[in-house]
């Protein structure tokens, strides 16, 4: 881990963090809100890679832990991770360290095409592999509410990977992260 490491994994930490101005949008059915941020956990995987995205979100979780109000509408503190949005925010770090995995994994050919996949595979199949689980038990819902209601931000978080995957493109291009010698 060098020095430009950790300055990378504070930026994308950053980054996330300050998605959360973005007000937090609640939809129908779930105690869960439409939020910028799931955009930062895209980001982060994708032009950091595994380790220093799973790092980034991880440390970004750390400060919300610690108090800081650092997620949507201002909420950070412990209760959040025993609250509705909990098993979503173990999902960020997965969704991270899946992206950056598979970016790194498909990075010789990495294309608009692959990064929006890549983004779409982990930040919507991985991260509400853990959301859908973790919002029907905080919240008491059947698994198949909790299902159902989370259908509904995805066609927002298609539009991000597609975003997130424009920006890996483009920093693949200009200023490769993954794929350098530390
Ligand atoms: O602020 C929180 O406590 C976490 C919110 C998690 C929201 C999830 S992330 C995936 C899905 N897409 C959204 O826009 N919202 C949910």
């Amino acid at each position: 881990m060098t020095t430009r490491d950790i300055v990378l994994i504070a930026l994308f930490a950053a980054i996330t963090a300050v998605m959360a101005v973005f007000p937090p949008i609640t939809l129908p059915l779930l105690p869960v809100p439409v939020t910028a941020q799931s955009l930062g956990v895209m980001l982060a995987g994708g032009v950091l890679g595994a380790r220093r995205g799973g790092l980034a979100i991880l440390l970004l979780l750390v400060l919300v832990a610690i108090g800081l109000p650092l997620l949507s509408g201002g909420r950070g503190g412990l209760a959040v991770f025993v609250g509705p949005t909990a098993g979503f925010l173990l999902g960020w770090v997965a969704a991270a360290l899946a992206i950056g995995w598979m970016t790194e994994r498909f990075w010789d050919g990495l294309s608009l095409v692959t990064a929006t996949l890549i983004c779409v595979a982990g930040g919507i199949v991985v991260m509400y592999a853990f959301g859908i689980p973790g919002v029907a038990l905080a919240a008491g819902v059947p698994l198949s509410t909790a299902f159902a209601g989370s259908a509904a931000f995805i066609p927002g978080d298609i539009v991000k990977a597609v975003i997130a995957a424009a920006v890996m493109v483009a920093v693949k291009r200009s200023y490769p992260i993954i794929g350098q010698a530390a």
